[in-house]
């Protein structure tokens, strides 16, 4: 088994990734042809231990943390060193790995312990984990044998206890609103151990609001920091939550 990454620094451990200046990229091809990459000068720096990053569908998040992912040594479908799913074939497509030659990331120091953590690949990692434990003849972590919100949240918990940066698309897709702030509550206490640094990708307000974590808005112009009052999503739940059937109305309308 690899041994645990051990450092006296506090994260973040990833500092920064910006587009190399040294390699061509074609533009007309994707993931070149999202707007985040549209200007040379493509940077993103992390000054907290959790960092979060918010915006549209369809704007390039998934591709952003897919590409992170990849420089970190990750599997693309979701996973962390030394996991590798056994079965590819039902995999999505994933792009992360042309992004990696292109991006040049700054750490320190630099970590290869985590987990890149899709909500759409979420079963066949628990089941490889099964797997994995049985052929060790240890006990499997059986996560699929809670709800899915249960068993995600068991995950988090037992996955993030330990070092090094934890990648994570769209955590609350199977979490109550409840629920999402028990996952807030690890993050805190993730932020507090001061052993890992985590960069997720949200539509939840809840998360967003996490305390001390740093917050980003993705949009069509770039990445940018942004206030949690800014976001798009925060202005529309607070909209419809005080007027729901006029939000709706207004909102679904031919
Ligand atoms: N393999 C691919 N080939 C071509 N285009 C792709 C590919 N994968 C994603 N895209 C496009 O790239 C854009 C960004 O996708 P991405 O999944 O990164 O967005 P996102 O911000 O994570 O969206 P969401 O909030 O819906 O998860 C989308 O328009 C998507 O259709």
């Amino acid at each position: 088994m690899a041994r645990a990454f051990q450092t006296r620094l506090a994260p973040p451990y990833l500092k920064q990734v910006r587009l190399r200046d040294d390699v061509a990229i074609d533009r007309a091809r994707y993931p070149f042809n999202l707007p985040l990459f549209r200007d040379d000068d493509f940077q993103l720096r992390f000054d907290r231990a959790i960092t979060i990053i918010v915006g549209e569908n369809g704007v390039g998040k998934s591709t952003l943390l897919e590409g992170i992912a990849a420089i970190a040594g990750f599997d693309q479908a979701g996973g962390g060193p030394g996991y590798r799913p056994l079965d590819h074939s039902e995999a999505l497509e994933h792009n992360g790995d042309r992004l990696q030659d292109v991006l040049r990331a700054s750490w320190l120091p630099k970590v290869g312990q985590g987990w890149f953590f899709r909500a759409e690949s979420f079963f066949s990692v628990a089941r490889y984990l099964d797997r994995a434990a049985l052929d060790a003849g240890a006990l499997p972590p059986d996560f699929l044998s809670y709800s899915h919100g249960e068993g995600f949240l068991r995950f988090f918990e037992e996955r993030c206890a330990r070092p090094g940066i934890f990648l994570f698309d769209e955590p609350e897709s199977a979490l109550s609103p409840r629920r999402q702030f028990a996952f807030v509550k690890l993050l805190r206490t993730i932020a507090a151990a001061g052993k890992a640094q985590v960069i997720l990708a949200t539509h939840s307000p809840i998360l967003m609001a996490t305390p001390g974590a740093a917050l980003f808005s993705m949009t069509r112009a770039g990445i940018d920091p942004i206030g949690l009052h800014d976001t798009d999503h925060y202005r529309l739940y607070r909209e419809f939550i005080l007027d729901p059937a006029g939000t709706v109305d207004a909102m679904s309308h031919d």
